[in-house]
């Protein structure tokens, strides 16, 4: 089975797809997010595994708007694993990195890192990668530069580079869910006795009626009153116009032919919009 994810070799999201599915399948690397989701839909890929959020800094925004408008996959499955940043160099600059002028990562490894690099680095400049791994391997191929880079350690490993500072991330709880997604919104991901299963959620994307008073209370309403557990809920602009927004909810279920069917339905009585994003186990991983 071919599995995409979001590359190049070594990003974050390759350690948890690894980790996930072992060496029983064929791992395929792309450079982007959207590249990543639209090679299931070409089918290059079986199923494939972008970021969605982080602990630290929050939803990856480009997966949850190319998942809610773009692309017609489902969420089939969930990996919340742990991410230790580290600074790295090439190796011809490793005893004068403190001359470097700027860090080039992902945005959210950056911004994972933003008290140190505001504390030990504060001269520095900015620029962001597609991915952490894509950051590295640049750094490696462009020895002249005074870059260092943020990423993990299979990176430096990988691209031969060298960490000059560890574990630079701002808070220990530095953990990131990663999605796997694929047009059956039925498939079914098998569990894999290296990780624990932490249960299973549902996510749904409700648009309100237009103006009206109290709705959101009413959305809420219709999960609270069956008991319904939100682990989640995010608005995000609807890109229709100025004050339109969607709302990204997490229940921490699985799909049923009761409850859930019964909030969807009194959620389209109201006149929301009711967007289906998958039904998913949910699994961990230590370091
Ligand atoms: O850039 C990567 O390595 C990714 O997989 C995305 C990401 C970036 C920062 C933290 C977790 C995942």
């Amino acid at each position: 089975m071919k599995v995409g994810y979001l590359g190049p070799r070594a990003t974050f999201t390759h350690l948890a797809v690894a980790k996930f599915f072992g060496s029983n399948v064929e791992l395929i690397p792309y450079a982007t997010i959207p590249s990543s989701m639209d090679a299931v839909e070409k089918e290059e890929v079986y199923v494939t595994v972008v970021p969605l959020e982080n602990a630290l800094e929050g939803s990856v925004n480009l997966t949850l708007d190319y998942l809610i408008h773009e692309t017609p996959l489902y969420i089939v499955g969930e990996l919340i694993a742990p991410i230790e940043q580290h600074l790295m160099v090439h190796p011809d600059r490793k005893d004068h990195w403190g001359e470097i002028e700027k860090v080039y990562s992902h945005p959210h490894a950056i911004a994972q890192c933003h008290k140190f690099l505001h504390q030990h680095l504060p001269h520095v400049t900015y620029e962001y990668a597609t991915s952490t791994g894509a950051a590295a391997k640049y750094i490696s191929e462009h020895p002249s530069e005074k870059v260092a880079v943020i990423a993990n350690e299979l990176a430096a490993k990988e691209y031969q580079l060298h960490i000059v500072k560890r574990n630079i991330h701002d808070y220990q709880h530095n953990h990131t869910r990663f999605v796997m997604l694929h047009p059956n919104k039925d498939y079914e991901v098998k569990n894999n006795e290296r990780l624990q299963s932490l249960g299973y959620k549902t996510t749904l994307v409700v648009t309100l009626p237009s103006n009206r008073a109290g709705s959101l209370h009413q959305v809420l309403s219709a999960f609270a009153w069956r008991k319904l557990n939100m682990s989640k809920i995010e608005s995000r602009p609807m890109k229709t116009g100025l004050g339109n927004y969607l709302f990204i909810i997490d229940i921490d279920m699985k799909m049923d032919e009761v409850l859930i069917p019964g909030a969807i339905a009194e959620l389209e009585a109201l006149g929301c919009g009711v967007k289906f994003l998958g039904s998913y186990p949910s699994f961990q991983t230590s370091s």
